[in-house]
């Protein structure tokens, strides 16, 4: 696990976190049941994420292998964790610029964080390499990170006090060729439920 360097904004990347063959298993999963993504607080802009999602089901062995890896690496009790989901990006699709915090006071933390509250850490796993574009762009710090298959992402939305940090704006930049599938895994303040 490598720190990027950055005052603003705790973050770790760890290359070939996943094996070829690991991510291959994941991608025919999502390839298999996959539906449009959604966003929690819609802003009248309808290509804002144009992606689609796939939740995944622990009964999958590479599902479950995956859900056991992050539980060592991360260190954070798995019943805080979101369960997996999968992201797929056909040529022209992103997600632009967002955090995945929710917005404290807002009726979409009402809603979203009621039982397990904020959204703490994000762990990414980019699963295979895109042709052109798709890269995740966090401005704030000044940062791109290039999709690279099995390569784990993970940083901390929140400060240590729980507040949630706008350095962590991120925009999953459009896919110009080919198609692009990542791994995302949530974790909770709180127990998920
Ligand atoms: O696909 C990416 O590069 C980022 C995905 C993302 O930010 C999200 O799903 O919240
Ligand atoms: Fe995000």
């Amino acid at each position: 696990m490598q720190r990027v360097a950055s005052q603003q904004l705790e973050m770790f990347i760890k290359r070939d976190f996943l094996d070829e063959a690991h991510c291959e298993a994941l991608i025919a999963l999502i390839e298999k049941q996959r539906r449009p993504s959604a966003i929690s607080n819609y802003n009248g802009d309808d290509a804002f994420r144009t992606s689609e999602t796939c939740d995944l089901d622990q009964a999958d062995e590479a599902v479950a292998r995956l859900e056991a890896m992050l539980e060592q690496m991360s260190a954070i009790d798995p019943r805080h964790g979101e369960p997996l989901q999968g992201q797929r990006y056909e040529t022209g699709q992103e997600f632009k610029g967002h955090t995945d915090y929710f917005e404290p006071f807002s009726a979409e933390y009402e809603e979203f964080c009621a039982v397990a509250g904020q959204r703490t850490w994000t762990f990414m796993i980019y699963l295979n390499a895109v042709e052109a574009g798709g890269a995740t762009r966090f401005k704030a710090i000044d940062k791109t990170i290039r999709p690279q298959p099995g390569k784990l992402v993970a940083w901390n939305n929140v400060y240590d006090d729980g507040r949630p940090n706008p350095a962590t704006i991120h925009h999953a930049m459009k896919v110009r060729k080919g198609r692009k599938y990542v791994i995302t895994k949530w974790y909770r303040a709180r127990p998920w439920g």
